[in-house]
C-alpha cells in the first residue's frame, strides 16, 4: 500500500502569483501558477522574455515572497531546507576571479561552514564529473566560457543539495558550445539524480533536456500547460530530427501563439 506521504510531490505550486511594487505602481509578473514536480526530474521552463520564468526560479529560492497561492518544497519522505538545500546556477558563471577553480566550488560549502576535507573531496569529483579536472588549480580567466560553466554547475552540486535552480545557463554559449553543454547537463542529471528547474527561451533545448516541460506565456505571466517528454533514451542530438521531437516543439510553438 502507499503511504499518503509517498504520494506528495516533491515541490508543489499552487495558484502562485508575484506582484512587485515600485514607485507607487504594481506589476503582476506571475500570475496563478499550478505545478507539481517530483524528486528526480529535470524541469525545462520555457517562455518568451520578461514572462515571469527568473521571478519564479527566484520564489523557489526563497529570495521573493510570493503573494497568494502555496510553494511547497520537500515533503516527508525527502526534507527540505531552505538556504541549505538549493543550488543555483545563474547565465554568467559568476566565478571568483582570485580564487582558483576548485576554491570557487568549493564556495557554498565554505559558506555553509560544511566540514572542509570532505568537500574538498567531493569538489574533485564533482571537477572530475564536470569534466575540467585539469583545471581545478587554474583561474576563472583561464578557462573558456563553457568551462566556466561546468565550474559553475560542479559550484551548484558541492553542498549535495536536493534542488538545482539553473537560469538560461548556457544562454551566453555560441550554438555548438551550448549543443555539447546540453549533453553534458544530461549526462550530469542522470549521475547526479538531483531535481532540476531549468530556464530557458529556447524551445528546443527545452524538449531536448526536459523530463517535464512547462511552458509559460507573457502578458500577463500565466503557466499555459506543462506536460512530460516521453522521448527515447539515452537522449542524444540525433532525437533532435524525429517526428515525436517535432511535435513536441509544435505543441510548444502553438501554446505560445507562434505557430
Ligand atoms: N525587482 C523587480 N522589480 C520590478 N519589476 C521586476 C523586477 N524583476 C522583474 N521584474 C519585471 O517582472 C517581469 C518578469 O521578469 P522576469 O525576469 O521574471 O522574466 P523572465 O521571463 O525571466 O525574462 P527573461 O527571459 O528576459 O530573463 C518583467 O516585466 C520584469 O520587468
Amino acid at each position: 500500500m502507499t503511504s499518503p506521504a509517498a504520494k506528495q510531490p516533491f515541490i508543489r505550486l499552487e495558484g502562485v502569483s508575484k506582484t512587485y511594487r515600485f514607485g507607487g505602481k504594481e506589476f503582476l509578473a506571475v500570475s496563478d501558477v499550478t505545478m507539481d514536480i517530483e524528486e528526480g526530474q529535470l524541469v525545462a521552463l520555457v517562455g518568451p522574455s520578461g514572462c515571469g520564468k527568473s521571478t519564479l526560479l527566484k520564489v523557489l529560492a526563497g529570495l521573493h515572497n510570493h503573494d497568494s497561492g502555496t510553494v511547497q518544497i520537500g515533503n516527508e519522505v525527502s526534507p527540505f531546507t531552505p538556504g541549505r538545500d538549493i543550488g543555483m546556477v545563474f547565465q554568467q558563471a559568476l566565478l571568483l576571479k582570485w580564487r582558483t577553480i576548485l576554491d570557487n566550488i568549493l564556495l557554498p560549502a565554505e559558506i555553509l561552514g560544511l566540514p572542509m576535507a570532505a568537500s574538498r573531496e567531493r569538489a574533485r569529483d564533482l571537477i572530475e564529473m564536470v569534466g575540467i579536472a585539469n583545471f581545478a588549480d587554474a583561474y576563472p580567466s583561464q578557462l573558456s566560457g563553457g568551462m566556466q560553466q561546468r565550474a559553475s554547475i560542479a559550484r551548484s552540486l558541492v553542498h549535495d543539495p536536493k534542488l538545482i535552480l539553473m537560469d538560461e545557463p548556457f544562454g551566453a554559449l555560441d550554438a555548438l558550445t551550448r549543443e555539447r553543454m546540453n549533453l553534458e547537463l544530461m549526462r550530469i542529471w542522470k549521475e547526479s539524480g538531483k531535481t532540476i528547474l531549468f530556464v530557458t527561451h529556447g524551445i528546443q533545448e527545452a524538449v531536448f533536456l526536459g523530463s517535464k516541460v512547462a511552458v509559460l506565456t507573457a502578458g500577463p505571466a500565466r503557466m499555459a500547460a506543462h506536460f512530460d517528454v516521453n522521448l527515447p533514451e539515452p537522449r542524444t542530438l540525433s532525437v533532435k530530427t524525429s517526428e515525436q521531437f517535432g511535435q513536441y516543439t509544435k505543441q510548444i510553438y502553438a501554446l505560445l501563439g507562434m505557430d
